[in-house]
């Protein structure tokens, strides 16, 4: 039997955000209708394993053909880009720590031969997306530690100029849809700089409510892109 419905599928790390998520598509009248968020835990490998489990249920028992899967949650602002409270929107959907270390400094796994450094969302989405959301938008970048030094900030923001955000999950999620060809979006809400660790700065509870904010306008947004597209 085939897929029949599409629609989107929004990946987050723990439920608040998607509670956050679910709340402003509440808003926006679009619950239940045509998207879903998941949880599938923290960090690249958990969310590559979880989004692909949600994916796998969509298509084969619930016969659900996700025409979007977006990633999505709390992330790390690099300033002056992304302050607190703000929102990034991924131009492109960096692994920034997979690789190799080197003499002449970190090699990024696809240097070095191997698979993929980074997905690309449709490139006219997302530039929508953000405009709409007044989002930052650039490169956000995966890690699997979280940033706690000056120095190591500037190092991954010299190495990926224009980066706006990072975060545990991005790329995880996009791997993911990518095996089956679905196009992905990366949405961040700012809860704290990239920089020294201070657990005291963070605004866990601003963020998602611009979290919300977002998947409030998101809906109409996406109806305004796809009767452009004629899809
Ligand atoms: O203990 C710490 O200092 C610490 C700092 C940042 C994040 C954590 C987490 O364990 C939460 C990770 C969770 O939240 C997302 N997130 C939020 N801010 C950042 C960040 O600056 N860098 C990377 N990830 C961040 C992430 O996507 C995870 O889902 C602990």
């Amino acid at each position: 039997m085939r897929a029949r419905r599409r629609h989107v599928l929004v990946l987050t790390a723990v439920d608040a955000e998607r509670d956050a998520v679910a709340a402003g598509l509440a808003a926006a009248g679009r619950a239940g209708s045509g998207f879903e968020a998941v949880t599938v835990g923290v960090g690249p490998a958990a969310a590559a394993a979880g989004t692909m489990y949600a994916l796998m249920e969509k298509l084969t028992v619930e016969r659900w053909h996700p025409g979007l899967v977006i990633s999505a949650g709390i992330g790390g602002g690099f300033a002056p880009a992304a302050p607190v409270g703000s929102l990034a929107v991924a131009e492109t959907i960096v692994a920034a720590d997979l690789g190799a270390q080197t003499a002449e400094g970190f090699a990024p796994v696809a240097e070095l031969g191997f698979g993929r450094s980074e997905h690309r969302p449709p490139a006219g989405l997302s530039r929508s997306v953000a405009d709409a959301l007044a989002a930052a938008y650039g490169p956000v970048l995966t890690v699997s530690t979280v940033t706690g030094t000056a120095e190591r900030a500037a190092e991954l923001a010299g190495r990926h100029p224009g980066a706006v955000a990072e975060a545990m999950e991005g790329f995880g999620v996009a791997e993911a849809a990518a095996f089956f060809d679905f196009p992905v979006l990366e949405i961040r809400a700012v809860s704290n700089a990239v920089g020294p660790r201070d657990r005291a700065a963070w605004r866990i509870g601003e963020a998602l409510a611009a979290l919300t904010s977002a998947f409030g306008k998101l809906p109409g947004v996406l109806e305004v892109e796809a009767a452009h597209d004629g899809t």
